[in-house]
């Protein structure tokens, strides 16, 4: 038995004008998202982890065991490997309802070889909010319902990677937002990679705590989420749009103008209060768009979130007449985008001291 916390994942797939080639190591816990457009390779490489497709050469490794070592001839077949798999759409079984649905997976749960406990179905009931629907007829389950019910039951055979693509890609907007709160949840509370298949902004930057960016067949770039978004070469747009991620914890309200304050390395943010509580950790999305420089500290601006801040990098934009600024906040990242002539004018250069005002941001969760 090798080491828990590994988990290697080389893939080499050639299909008819298509090719995939994968070397990553994913972390041992917390959710790693699979982002790129459509037709990068995303399910390919879900289906190679899960032994769904084989890939000729390929190094599978999760947990420390060996499922694929085509180099020494070895390939587990998909139920020989110690994985959840969860689809677009949740196919339960209609002629049980959700706890049977729970105990048939049980039933099929593999004792880990290290001793480590079983993810129980308490464990998926609890922490997927399912206590009041266990007998229910899966036919009679809302869409997210259903879902958060597939999560439940790939749970409950004791998986060592959860595989997740796109979960949420069948659901309306609203059935989406009831069940993304559950997916986080699960995301911190699991003690297994969960691997995560997303073309959708708000997935990333809600549930992502590593970000893996595909493109055509091959990883552009991997590493924790606020990092990706946060680099240089290359600017990762989610959703065609430049972002910073910015992780902080709510320290005060403010109960009479309805604010909360978020204090990040570098700085404080206030922003609309959503029920917060005090010390709980939230992610900010900014907007490069939204963020404007200015080189004295403001004074009479109807911005209330202002930041001092060092320039760090100016990048040219896709867009000819724009820039992208980077700023550092005490080690908090910042996209800013100005115009060109902006940059000129206010003669910004690499180690400037000046203020980001941020015009608006999103709570991510
Ligand atoms: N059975 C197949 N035969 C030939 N090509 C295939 C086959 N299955 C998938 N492909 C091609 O492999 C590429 C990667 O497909 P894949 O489904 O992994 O992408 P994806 O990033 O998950 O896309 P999407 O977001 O649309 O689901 C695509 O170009 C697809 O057309």
């Amino acid at each position: 038995m090798g080491n828990r916390s590994f988990n290697r994942i080389q893939l080499n797939v050639s299909k008819p004008g298509f090719s995939l080639v994968v070397d990553m190591e994913l972390p041992s816990k917390g959710i790693t998202v699979l982002y790129g457009p459509s037709g990068s390779g995303k399910t390919t490489v879900l289906r190679c982890i899960a032994g769904l497709e084989r890939s000729p050469q390929a190094l599978v490794q999760v947990g420390g065991h060996t499922w694929q070592d085509e180099s020494a001839g070895v390939f587990l077949p998909t139920y020989r490997r110690s994985l959840g798999y969860v689809f677009q759409e949740a196919s339960l079984f209609s002629h049980l309802d959700v706890a049977g649905n729970l105990e048939f997976a049980r039933r099929r749960a593999t004792p880990r070889m290290d001793g480590s406990p079983l993810l129980t179905p308490e464990f998926a009931i609890q922490t997927l909010g399912l206590s009041k629907l266990l007998h229910r007829r899966t036919t009679d389950l809302s869409g997210g319902e259903r879902q958060r019910v597939a999560i439940a039951r790939a749970l409950a055979t004791n998986p060592q990677i959860l595989l997740l693509d796109e979960p949420l890609a069948s659901l309306d907007e609203a059935r989406r937002r009831e069940v993304l709160p559950w997916l986080e949840q699960l995301g911190s509370e699991l003690q297994i990679p969960m691997v995560y298949v997303s073309h959708a902004t708000e997935e990333v930057t809600r549930l992502a705590d590593t970000l893996v960016v595909l493109e055509q067949g091959r990883v552009m770039v991997i590493g924790p989420v606020d990092t990706v978004l946060s680099q240089v070469e290359p600017v990762i747009r989610l959703g065609g749009e430049t972002a910073s991620l910015v992780t902080g914890r709510v320290i005060s309200h403010d109960p009479q103008w309805h604010l909360s304050e978020i204090a990040f390395d570098g700085g404080t943010f206030w922003v609309p209060d959503a029920k917060l509580q005090t010390g709980q950790w939230v992610r900010l999305r900014v907007l490069a768009r939204d963020v404007s420089i200015a080189t004295q500290a403001p004074s009479g601006s109807s911005i209330q979130n202002t930041v001092a801040c060092t320039v760090a990098q100016i990048l040219p934009d896709q867009q000819p007449a724009q820039a992208l600024v980077r700023l550092d906040v005490s080690g908090t990242a910042l996209w800013a985008r100005l115009t060109r002539r902006a940059v000129q004018q206010l003669q910004l250069q690499p180690g400037m001291h000046v203020w980001a005002q941020v015009k608006a941001m999103a709570l991510t969760q």
